[in-house]
């Protein structure tokens, strides 16, 4: 990276691509962190295709989250969610939004370690609190005390979420600036990768 005058964002851009390769970015971490929000706005910055893993397996059972969970359980659900997310997985060149489980199944995190680099969105408690509260759409939340539900998760899962290549924390900043920092931290990180980067 020897060029004249600063950075721009066309120069980080261009070098995240080339030493991405086509690997996917796959975001992680609890819900509320902004993985399909900051995701949206991260493929757009890069000229990728963004695909939320949410999403796809809605389209995939034509029910909504909430209804599998309900009619199926979430073992039906989880089951659901590693076959779309081995499907995605085989697209080159996107940023792909998981939901908060995921990388959680030992199996989507296999996948996900194999083919993509992986980063951690991660917020503090209360942040990520505030933000699920807005909206009743996540099944797991539905207990007599949500607050007490999404701390013992975050105790379960942030050793697993650690696993990730990349982590960045999201603070109340907008979403771009969310989305500049996923760049930045997965630059530094390919930049270690390579020999003579
Ligand atoms: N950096 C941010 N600043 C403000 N609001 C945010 C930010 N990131 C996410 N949000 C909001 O938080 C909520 C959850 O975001 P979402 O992208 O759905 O999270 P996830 O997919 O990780 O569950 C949405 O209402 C979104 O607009
Ligand atoms: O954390 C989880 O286990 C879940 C997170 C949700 O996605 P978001 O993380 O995008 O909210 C969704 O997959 C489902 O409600 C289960
Ligand atoms: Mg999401």
């Amino acid at each position: 990276m020897s060029r004249d005058g600063p950075t721009t964002r066309d120069d980080r851009r261009e070098d995240l691509q080339r030493l991405l390769g086509h690997r996917p970015i796959v975001l992680i971490g609890m819900m509320g962190a902004g993985k399909t929000t900051v995701g949206r706005r991260l493929a757009a910055r890069l000229g990728r295709h963004f695909v939320d893993s949410d999403e796809e397996v809605e389209k995939a059972a034509g029910m909504t989250i909430e209804d599998i969970f309900r009619a199926h359980g979430e073992a039906d659900f989880r089951a659901g969610e590693v076959k779309v997310i081995a499907r995605l997985l085989k697209d080159q060149n996107i940023v792909l939004g998981t939901g908060g489980g995921a990388f959680i199944n030992p199996e989507t995190r296999a996948l996900v370690k194999e083919a993509a680099i992986s980063v951690w969105i991660k917020a503090d408690f209360e942040l990520l609190f505030q933000r699920v509260s807005r909206r009743s759409n996540r099944p797991l939340l539905k207990t007599a005390n949500p607050r007490e539900t999404l701390q013992k998760l975050i105790e379960v899962r942030y050793p697993v979420y650690a696993e990730a290549d990349v982590t960045i924390v999201s603070r109340d900043v907008p979403q771009d600036q969310v989305a500049s920092e996923v760049i930045d931290a997965v630059l530094a990180h390919l930049s270690n990768e390579t020999p003579n980067g």
